[in-house]
């Protein structure tokens, strides 16, 4: 085995220090058809070509039938990357998303077709005005015939599907997995059976019929497949565009850590339940526009059309492309929808033909387009068996280190002098002695059932000093962590920061109130690089919404290089162990690395007070001391620090005060080498007999 290289799940303590850990190197399989598109001039080409291609397309071609399967491909694509958004940037797995088509589709339907004609009243005029309605007196009737522009209708069916995206989404944010799928299953099946049902407003099962199809500079697009193909593939062009931005931003960072860990995401000050929302909502909003575009262009709607085949065969079209990859699910959508509209009818009749010519009747009436859920049955499993990833893999490419960087001696920062950093903590960080304190616990409970992991604890951290916390396992050293950053509710008991109650706030406010922290168990986002796992920390910070994100508006340009120069100032704490993989994903990274690039993510948010659980875990002595200069040096700074640790030297060497927890108790609280030599810590930590032959 490679020595330089840690596995993922790497034992602690087993880092060769003298040398870098190398890169993952990408499948030697696939390396040929995606090397190309690791230049920029290349992949910028291939765009220019796509687009050249896709507006000649009907030229070449020349068929109406073919341009009507490409318009309807582009009505999937802009499915698949709504439901990209949730399923593969947020990991929300969502089997109901037809719902939102067809949301979008019965809205654009209902306001342009005949389906509901109240009476005229002059309540409709200044509606007349805007072109939205028209009166219409039929038997000496006068009635109102809604005529809202598709042009109109695209944006505000977006925002439609959204609303009811945000309705669904609200009360399943706390599921995942099995349940979630299943939640949005139901709601999946509720919209068709409404729509089948309310015959009043869809005219039911029979579905909605004349429904006006668009009109541009008086131009009727009718029932010519060539301008809804162009409108189709403006629309994706769009959504690509936005897919792509929104992903590069911090929103995207948020989702993607919220799917890699939610817990951590949380902890580094991402609103779950906004993100989740937006996420929901956003995926809507682009079937919403699906669905009104894919109804103008059939001019009819049916409650079949939005069934759960057509959520399960968007979400195949997903996985076929490569969750999380824009490019991936667009080619997924378009090969799925070709293979139906064209492949399978084709297919049909060769084997009807072959069928014919051995007599056999079976394969000569066989329909091939009928069995459309069972091929793509037999495509998810081949992808499950052969390539997981999808066929355009959203896998970040691995910056291969250079042989220098490979085989440079490591230079970190030895001495707590060397650990600079322009602005960590922000104003007020440096802290007059005698103020108030950093943090102030004060007889804090915790229950598990009948398990008592905390009990009346009381545990001042005065501002701008180092306190360990010490004890042996099981004495709820990490309870207190989980417990004063919002992972576990307290029973009794308070913990004010810097004076103000903390208690029952969300993790993610409360480390926007100035407390970050790292996990015992590492908990990196797994499929993001070293500098976005950073990034994510600051997200708190970070201001950018989804309409800057995809404008990127200047403000957020900004924002945006200052959060990455403040990323590399981080990593230069750790001198060039973390600097030339900025650009790798975590997962290739050693175990001390990793634990570097969590402390990093830590600090990344500006942090008052910094939590380290254990950080030293997995590093070897030299290591572990190097660490414990770099802490020491951020206290210099001002930063005070609460840590977990169970090396007795590391905690001598930068702790002000020691805590020992034994049985969720305050054992004692002292200098280090006072608490090294109580004899009650002996004998927590060593059993009494041990104790005394200590
Ligand atoms: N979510 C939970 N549900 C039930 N019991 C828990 C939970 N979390 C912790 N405990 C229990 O609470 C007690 C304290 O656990 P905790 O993890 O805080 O200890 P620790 O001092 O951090 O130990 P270690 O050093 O082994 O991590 C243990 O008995 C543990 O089993």
């Amino acid at each position: 085995m490679d020595t330089t290289t840690a596995p993922p799940d790497a034992k602690p303590g087993h880092e060769n220090t003298n040398a870098l850990p190398t890169v993952q190197a990408p499948p030697a399989k696939w390396r040929w058809l995606t090397a190309p598109f690791d230049k920029p001039a290349v992949r910028t080409g291939s765009i220019v070509l796509l687009a050249v291609l896709a507006v000649l397309f009907p030229v070449i071609t020349g068929d109406q039938a073919n341009i009507d399967a490409a318009g309807n491909a582009a009505a999937y694509a802009a499915l698949a990357l709504g439901l990209n958004i949730v399923v593969g940037f947020c990991g929300l797995l969502d089997l109901g998303y037809a719902a939102f088509f067809a949301i979008g589709a019965y809205a654009y339907g209902i306001l342009t077709s005949w389906q509901i004609t109240p009476d005229w009243s002059g309540f409709w005029v200044p509606f007349a005005a805007l072109g939205l309605v028209q009166k219409v007196v039929q038997n000496d009737h006068a009635l109102v015939h809604f005529t809202v522009s598709f042009w109109l209708m695209l944006p505000i069916s977006g925002v439609i599907s959204a609303f009811f995206g945000i309705l669904f989404g609200a009360p399943t944010l706390r599921l995942r997995g099995d349940y979630l799928a299943i939640v949005t299953l139901g709601f999946g099946e509720i919209v068709p059976i409404v729509a089948r049902n309310w015959t009043g407003l869809t005219n039911g099962a029979a579905g909605l019929n004349g429904i006006a199809s668009p009109t541009l500079f008086s131009y009727k697009f009718g029932i010519d497949a060539t301008p809804y193909y162009y409108v189709g593939i403006g629309v994706v062009a769009f959504l690509i565009f936005a897919s792509t931005r929104l992903r590069e931003s911090r929103i995207g960072r948020a989702w993607m850590a919220i799917r890699d860990d939610e817990i951590a995401a949380g902890a580094m000050g991402i609103n779950l339940t906004r993100f989740k929302l937006l996420a929901f909502g956003l995926g809507a909003a682009f079937a919403g526009m699906a669905g009104t575009f894919y109804v103008a262009k059939l001019q009819t709607a049916t409650p079949d059309m939005f069934g759960f085949p057509v959520s399960i065969m968007i979400l195949v079209m997903v996985v076929l492309g490569g969750l999380g990859s824009v490019w991936g699910v667009v080619l997924g959508a378009v090969a799925l929808q070709l293979l139906q509209s064209w492949f399978l009818g084709d297919l049909t009749q060769w084997v009807n033909a072959f069928g014919d010519s051995i007599h056999n009747n079976y394969l000569s009436s066989i329909d091939l387009t009928q069995a459309s859920e069972l091929i793509f049955g037999i495509i998810l499993v081949i992808m499950m068996l052969y390539r997981r990833e999808g066929l355009i893999p959203a896998n970040r490419r691995q910056r291969a280190l250079s042989f220098e960087q490979q085989h440079a001696t490591v230079q970190t920062h030895v001495r707590a002098e060397d650990v600079t950093l322009s602005q960590i903590g922000g104003e007020g960080y440096i802290h007059e002695p005698g103020a108030v304190p950093m943090l102030e616990i004060n007889d804090l409970t915790v229950r598990f059932g009948g398990l008592v992991a905390l009990n009346k604890v009381n545990i001042t951290v005065p501002a701008g000093s180092v306190v360990a916390v010490i004890g042996p396992n099981g004495s709820g050293k990490s309870t207190l962590f989980n417990t004063i950053t919002g992972l576990v509710r307290a029973g009794e008991g308070s913990i004010l920061f810097q004076g103000n109650e903390i208690l029952g706030l969300r993790s993610d406010q409360i480390l926007k109130t100035g407390i970050a922290r790292t996990f015992q168990n590492i908990r990196l986002f797994t499929t993001l690089t070293v500098a976005e796992n950073i990034m994510v920390g600051l997200h708190a910070r970070l201001k950018a919404g989804p309409f800057s994100a995809v404008f990127r508006s200047p403000k957020k340009l900004t924002e945006e290089a200052a959060g990455r120069d403040w990323v590399i100032e981080i990593a230069k704490i750790f001198g060039n162990r973390l600097m030339p993989r900025l650009g790798q994903t975590v997962v290739g990274l050693s175990y001390a690395n990793r634990r570097r690039v969590e402390i990093s993510r830590a600090l990344a948010s500006k942090p008052k007070l910094l939590l380290l659980d254990e950080p030293t875990a997995g590093m070897n002595t030299s290591e572990s001391l190097e660490l414990a200069e770099q802490i020491k040096g951020l206290h210099a700074l001002g930063l005070t620090v609460l840590i977990i640790e169970h090396k007795l030297d590391v905690v001598t060497r930068i702790a002000d005060k020691v805590i020992v927890l034994d049985h969720g108790e305050k054992l004692t609280e002292g200098p280090a080498d006072e608490v090294r030599k109580n004899e009650q810590v002996l004998e927590a930590y060593l059993g009494r007999g041990a104790a005394a032959h200590a």
